[in-house]
């Protein structure tokens, strides 16, 4: 079994330095590390896990190249949010193996390197925090003794700004909208800078303009040469973005090539067909939904 990583990204502090194996695959340009485009960001083998008593990843092989934005899709339940967590490090695997820039999982410390936005939670933890200070919690992984420099508070008014959310940054949490508190979570996921952003269905539960906004932070990142692994159920507002899709059903990849046309799950493989075909019925049903 695969030991957990020490921590989550977004809310670690004092990573320890790179290792031998991050040293040799890597050089550093300015603030940003140049990763050898031959080894994988992300990269997950044979992965195995259950939750309780069930099964949930059986076998996933999962690969990130640097810069690739891929998109992880299936049906509720399929194991998406499960192989995020494993990657970095929430769930642990029964077999198989997982690797970060290169190294793997259980040596690997950089936290500051990954983004990671978890599914459908709220910002606010029951303890009054404006969306600064949450934000901040996300630039903790990248300060000196857990202290933040007038670079680091910079880096923090920067993520507040990207998400559109500069005129509230003193504002409570408590006090937030969800696609409010979905932006103060992409925030401090991208408080840090991450080369990684791992992504785990920003656009549940959030409104049209504030998807244009997070697409839009995205597209930054992305042009930024930012790595990108989304969960999603459907393309949406980032489908441009996307060049890969791999898609899960029942803890097992069954597509990992192009993305599928705008509406087009139909073309996949592992397509459950579950719905009917009337007119009046969407067409964004069955296998994404
Ligand atoms: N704590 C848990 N204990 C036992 N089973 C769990 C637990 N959490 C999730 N599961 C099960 O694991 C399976 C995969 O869940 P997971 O959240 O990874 O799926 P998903 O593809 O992300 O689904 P969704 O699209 O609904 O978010 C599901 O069958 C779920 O019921």
């Amino acid at each position: 079994m695969t030991a957990p990583a020490p921590a989550a990204p977004g809310t670690t502090t004092g990573p320890a330095g790179p290792d031998r194996t991050q040293r040799r695959s890597e050089t550093t340009v300015g603030d940003r590390t140049a990763h050898d485009p031959a080894i994988p960001v992300l990269s997950l083998r044979g992965a195995r896990a259950s939750l309780g008593s069930r099964p949930v990843l059986r076998g996933v092989d999962l690969a990130v190249a640097p810069g690739e934005v891929v998109a992880l899709l299936g049906a509720n339940g399929s194991g998406k949010s499960t192989a995020v967590r494993a990657a970095i490090g929430q769930v642990p695997l029964s077999e198989g193996e997982i690797s970060l820039f290169g190294t793997p999982l259980r040596r690997f410390r950089q936290w500051h390197r990954v983004g990671y936005v978890p599914q459908r939670t709220t910002a606010a933890s029951g303890v009054p925090a404006t969306i600064r200070e949450v934000v901040s919690s996300g630039r903790l992984s990248r300060a000196r003794f857990g202290l933040l420099s007038r670079a680091d508070r910079a880096a923090v008014d920067r993520a507040i700004d990207l998400v559109g959310l500069g005129d509230r940054a003193r504002d409570s949490v408590a006090a937030l909208s969800g696609g409010q508190h979905q932006r103060v979570l992409i925030a401090r996921a991208l408080a840090a800078e991450p080369e990684l952003l791992i992504m785990d269905e920003p656009m549940a539960g959030v409104d049209l303009a504030s998807q244009e906004v997070l697409a839009e932070t995205l597209r930054d990142q992305v042009a930024a040469g930012t790595t990108v692994l989304l969960v999603l159920h459907e393309l949406g507002a980032v489908e441009p973005l996307i060049d890969r899709a791999v898609v899960l059903r029942d803890g097992c990849v069954v597509h990992d090539g192009p993305p599928p046309e705008a509406v087009g799950q139909h073309a996949l493989p592992g397509h459950d067909h579950v719905h009917p075909h009337a007119a009046h019925e969407p067409l964004r049903t069955g296998l994404l939904t």
